[in-house]
Parts: structure tokens; C-alpha cells; sequence
């Protein structure tokens, strides 16, 4: 009986705890497999980085987790929505590419956030964008590749998401300013949101990352706490990227 009670709520724990999750997740473009299989579990509370080399399907399993991307085969789920409409409401997703109009001023794209989604804090994205040392007034065809991605990156961490998935958003900013972007994406986070980050700059993310998630060939080939990865490998993230990629 009792050994039935904690198994019990051991499920019960378990399925609270997982906030992402996907399983025999496979994706193909044409003849070209993305994703082959990929199974991979996280939960809250914790920022994970989602490493792995060119090619590798980071983009494609960002794409499919934020909902913007279908025709993929295996299960997905977020906080146990598959994706659609309720997962979108809880998953802030930055696309590596630009996706705001050139035209625009930085405080037209704070009023189209505030229109889009319900959850999006104008407050916190404005203090964002002063932390960053940018003008609301400033047009984005004006700024630079680095300073339009510090406005995405504003507009994105400024949801009250529970997921949040950010493709490459230190890969265009110079290696002075990747410190001051890092520190906006955490200033604002929520201890108890899953913060997914694909990179290839392990270095400058290491500090940050409390789990990482290596990919090879559309799979998870590693996967782990930081610091359990460290102790297994007596290497930081960063060497032992190398390594496995070299
Ligand atoms: N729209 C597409 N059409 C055809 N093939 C694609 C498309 N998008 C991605 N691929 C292919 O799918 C595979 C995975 O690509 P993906 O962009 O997910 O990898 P990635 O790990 O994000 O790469 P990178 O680090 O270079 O951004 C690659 O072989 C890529 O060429």
C-alpha cells in the first residue's frame, strides 16, 4: 500500500515538473531529416543552453516548441498543450532572423507587442530598452544589426511566458556587448520560467547556464545539469563542446 502512495505521487510530481517535452520528435525538409527521433524533457525554473554545431536542427526543435512550425512527426508538448494557440500563450519565442518592420520606431513595436499578446509588460520592456541604451523614438532601419537585436530581445523577455526560446541572440553583438545582453535577458526573468538559449558561443553563455542540451545530427547527444556535466567530464561546457564537435 504505501509503496503504491509514493509511486503515486511520485507520477504526480513528475508530470507537474516537466514543462517541455518531446518525444520521438522527427522533422524532415524534403529529403534532408532535421530532427530524427528526438526525445527531451525540461523543466522549470532553469536556463538551459541548446548547443550543438551547424545544421545540427536547433532552429527547427526551437521553431516546432514555439508553434510557428508544423509537419513534424512524434509528440510535443508544452506545460501538456501540444502546440497551437495555448502553448503559444505561455512560450516567447526570438526568431534568429528579423521579424519587426524596418520603418518602424521602437515604441510603434512596444504598442504592437502590447496589442499581440495579453501577457506582454510594456514596463518592463521600456526598462529593457533604456538598460540597453537604446531611444524609443529611434526607427530600426536606423540601428544597427547588434541594436535592432537588443530591441527583439527587449520585446521578447518582456512576456510573462513560462517558456521562453531564444535563437542565437547573442550570435550578432560584439563581444562587449554580449555581457550587457545577457544580463537584460535575466533581469527580468522569473525564477520559476524555462529559459531555452541555442548557441555556439558556450564561453560567453557558460556563466548563465544551469543545464545544457548538445545535439548531433538531429538528437540530443548529451544532456544535463551544468555542474554534473562539469564533474563528469572534470572540464567546463565550453571544452567539453569542443570536444565533442571538434
Ligand atoms: N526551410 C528549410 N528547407 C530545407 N532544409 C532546411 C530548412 N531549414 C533547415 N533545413 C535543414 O535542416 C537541418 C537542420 O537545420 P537547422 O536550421 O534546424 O539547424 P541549426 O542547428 O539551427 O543550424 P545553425 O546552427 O546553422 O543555425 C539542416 O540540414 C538544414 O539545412
Amino acid at each position: 500500500m504505501r509503496t503504491t502512495e509514493v509511486s503515486d505521487v511520485s507520477i504526480v510530481e513528475n508530470a507537474a515538473t516537466t514543462l517541455v517535452e518531446a518525444s520521438g520528435l522527427t522533422m524532415s525538409y524534403g529529403s534532408t531529416t532535421a530532427l530524427d527521433a528526438l526525445d527531451l524533457r525540461l523543466t522549470p525554473g532553469q536556463i538551459v543552453g541548446l548547443l550543438g554545431e551547424n545544421g545540427c536542427g536547433k532552429t527547427t526543435l526551437l521553431k516546432i516548441l514555439a508553434g510557428v512550425l508544423s509537419g513534424y512527426s512524434g509528440s510535443v508538448r508544452i506545460d501538456g498543450h501540444a502546440p497551437g494557440p495555448e502553448s503559444k500563450a505561455i512560450v516567447s519565442f526570438l526568431p534568429d532572423t528579423s521579424f519587426l518592420p524596418d520603418s518602424a520606431r521602437v515604441s510603434y513595436c512596444l504598442e504592437l507587442y502590447a496589442d499581440f499578446f495579453s501577457d506582454f509588460r510594456t514596463e518592463k520592456a521600456r526598462d529593457l530598452i533604456g538598460f540597453f541604451g537604446l531611444s524609443e523614438s529611434a526607427r530600426l532601419k536606423e540601428m544597427s544589426k547588434g541594436m535592432r537585436e537588443k530591441v527583439q530581445i527587449a520585446l521578447a523577455m518582456s512576456r510573462d511566458a513560462k517558456v521562453f526560446l531564444l535563437d542565437e541572440p547573442i550570435s550578432g553583438v560584439d563581444p562587449a556587448a554580449r555581457q550587457l545582453i545577457l544580463d537584460g535577458i535575466l533581469r527580468n526573468l522569473s525564477e520559476d520560467s524555462l529559459l531555452l538559449i541555442s548557441t555556439h558561443l558556450v564561453h560567453d553563455l557558460e556563466p548563465i547556464l544551469d543545464a545544457a542540451v548538445m545535439m548531433r545530427h538531429g538528437r540530443v547527444l548529451l544532456q544535463g545539469d551544468a555542474d554534473d556535466l562539469r564533474g563528469q567530464h572534470s572540464a567546463s561546457l565550453d571544452q567539453i563542446f569542443k570536444e565533442t564537435y571538434r
